[in-house]
């Protein structure tokens, strides 16, 4: 506000030096009617002014003057500025911060439906949008708003009928000003969707690079994305023409106020009832008061735009936490390793008919339990319950006496821990990520290493060049599918997790691997609760109870042997994949009889 107010002051120094200095300096040019109109300086700035004896000496004091207020100015504005900025980027900190830990605390089945690019766009560029309302728009509508009122003001103590005239455009250029980026809003709208789309683009292409590749597709990417980046060009060039048209027609609506303020100026000072100075300080005036009164069209039309992103980013805040939203009595028992599911049945919101149905069985501590069944019977869908990523929607289970669904989310997953069917790695080193479940702030070597050699990858990784330094790739890329899978399992293992479910994670690794992994697994503890779900016959059998699926029902429950003969479904699976395993062993120990005849 004092920037604002000091700068209107400016045009009234011109009117003092050319009324009441230039007046001193050269008298001749004295003409009664012109000079004799008091000046609106304050009676401090004039008094100053007035220490100088002569015409050159005051004239001196006014630069000095004028020099010290615009000394000032800059260092309130330096102020105003750097507190806007400061003020606006901790806002958007906030607000970036909220809405990451909030996305971070949204359920599974949010993050399976929303879209990562339209999330990340909210995350970002929402953001700066309304960082910019708050730290530029918002205080430039202030500050056009003072600097109108304190320019009216002193316009008004020269010379109200001047004062009219001057400011006749003024409702027509922010009428213009106002309609005209009302209707360009929409082109700013579609700007930012076809943004939006060729990030979005952008973002699945590099995430799917490999495939692209693979299938050799780039051109149809390459004309995908040229087509989307078209679009958006095309957009801009839209903007920029019509702001081009808007500039340039507003430019002619402020030159013919100043023409008719200089028109009306020269009539009124001619006539006597304006002096020079006086003259000189509106023409002044009006410069600086019509060029912001312009933008302020522009910036209500931004209002706008803020209002969506903040829409945006409250829709995303609107979503329950999965945490917050939990009773505040929830349990944490001692979780040992006791299973139990009674009836359980569970369908997902959007699906006709339920994917889990009455389904019961009981695992004691240390036992393995190996679920097998068709694509789609509903395998993993009994893992994510386990894990309350889901809450099933009748029936019971229970951890070792407890309902799970009285168990506080984070205890049950910090006590029940489940490697993924497709396991993520961070672009990170293999160390960090087998330490990242810790709880622990420094993971010991000797922990991260014990862990990779349960989980059969140990050696793998001092194979590489770097060896636990080694940079996995964006999603572990720079690994073989087995290798990423047994890192995802070392990853767990250094958790010391009492229930441990194998959601198909050893699908990727050979048979003597799993088995391997499995035997590991068994010597370092035989209080592990192991639920390992799987296609492969060979890892199910040794399991102290398999359970067959079908559709979400259990068709089939008991050991190998009880099964093996007296099942429909594990007997053909046995059928088939033992005969392929026979086959299989048969050929490789053919193969490796004819070399070592050979040798
Ligand atoms: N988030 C979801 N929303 C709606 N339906 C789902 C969702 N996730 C899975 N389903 C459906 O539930 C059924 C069971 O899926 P689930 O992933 O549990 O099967 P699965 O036995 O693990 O299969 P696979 O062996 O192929 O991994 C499938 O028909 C699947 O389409």
């Amino acid at each position: 506000m004092f920037v604002t107010y000091t700068r209107t002051f400016i045009p009234l120094f011109y009117q003092y030096a050319i009324d009441k200095i230039l007046a001193d300096l050269k008298p001749e040019t004295k003409a009664d009617a012109i000079l004799d109109h008091e000046s609106s300086l304050p009676a401090l700035f004039k008094d100053f002014i007035n220490i100088g004896d002569s015409g050159l000496q005051k004239l001196l004091f006014l630069v000095i003057l004028l020099l010290i207020l615009q000394v000032i100015r800059a260092v309130f504005m330096f102020i105003r500025g750097r507190s806007n900025a400061v003020f606006s980027e901790s806002i958007a900190y906030k607000m970036r911060v909220k809405l990451y830990d909030h996305i971070q605390n949204l359920s599974y089945s949010y993050h399976t439906h929303a879209e990562t690019g339209d999330l990340i766009q909210r995350s970002t560029s929402d953001i700066d949008t309304v960082r910019r309302f708050v730290g530029m728009q918002l205080p430039e509508v202030f500050r056009i708003l003072f600097l109108f009122t304190f320019t009216l003001i002193q316009m008004l103590r020269i010379h109200v009928a001047m004062t009219f005239i001057s400011l006749i455009v003024v409702p027509f250029i922010f009428t213009f000003a106002y309609i005209f980026f009302k209707r360009i809003q929409s082109v700013f709208t579609e700007t930012e969707e076809s943004e939006g789309k060729m990030s979005t683009a952008l973002q699945e292409n590099l995430t799917g690079i490999r495939v692209v590749k693979a299938f050799a597709n780039e051109k149809h990417e390459i004309n995908k994305f040229d087509s989307l980046s078209r679009k958006y060009s095309d957009n801009i060039q839209r903007i920029i023409n019509s702001m081009a048209v808007y500039w340039s027609s507003s430019d002619l609506i402020i030159f013919f106020q100043i023409i008719t303020t200089i028109v009306a100026g020269a009539y009124f000072t001619i006539n006597g009832m304006l002096s020079l100075g006086n003259f000189v300080a509106f023409i002044s005036y009006i410069t600086f008061i019509l060029w912001p009164i312009r933008q302020l069209g522009r910036v209500i039309v931004d209002f706008g735009k803020s209002s969506v992103s903040l829409n945006r980013i409250e829709e995303v805040l609107s979503e329950e936490d999965e945490y917050e939203h939990e009773a505040n009595n929830m349990k944490t028992p001692d979780i040992r390793g006791k299973v139990e599911f009674r009836n359980v049945s569970f369908q997902f919101d959007d699906a006709n008919e339920p994917t889990l149905k009455n389904v019961s069985f009981k695992i004691n501590q240390g036992e393995t339990i190996a679920v097998i069944g068709k694509t789609g019977s509903g395998k993993s869908t009994l893992a994510h319950l386990l894990v309350r990523l889901y809450d099933y929607t009748s029936g019971s289970i229970k951890i070792d006496g407890t309902e799970l669904r009285e168990i506080d989310k984070k205890w049950a997953r910090n006590h029940i821990g489940i490697i993924l069917q497709e396991p993520f790695l961070f672009s990170r080193s293999i160390f960090e990520n087998i330490g990242i479940l810790s709880d622990k702030d420094k993971m010991l070597e000797e922990e991260i290493y014990q862990a990779a050699q349960i989980a059969s990858v140990h050696n793998d990784i001092l194979d590489f060049e770097e060896g636990y330094k080694t940079l996995v790739g964006e999603r572990g890329v720079t690994l073989s599918g087995g290798q990423k899978q047994r890192v995802a399992i070392a990853r767990m293992l250094v958790k010391n997790i009492p229930i441990l479910i194998f959601d198909d994670s050893l699908s990727a690794v050979d048979t003597e691997t799993d088995l391997s992994i499995r035997n590991a697994l068994k010597q370092r503890s035989d209080d592990l609760t192991k639920i390992i779900i799987t296609h492969r016959i060979s890892t199910a059998m040794e399991a102290d109870r398999i359970i067959v699926l079908e559709d979400g029902e259990i068709a089939e429950m008991g050991s190998h042997d009880e099964l093996v003969n007296n099942s429909r479904i594990y007997k053909k699976i046995w059928e088939i994949q033992g005969s392929v395993q026979g086959d299989f062993n048969q050929s490789f120990s053919k193969e490796e009889g004819e070399d070592n005849d050979a040798k």
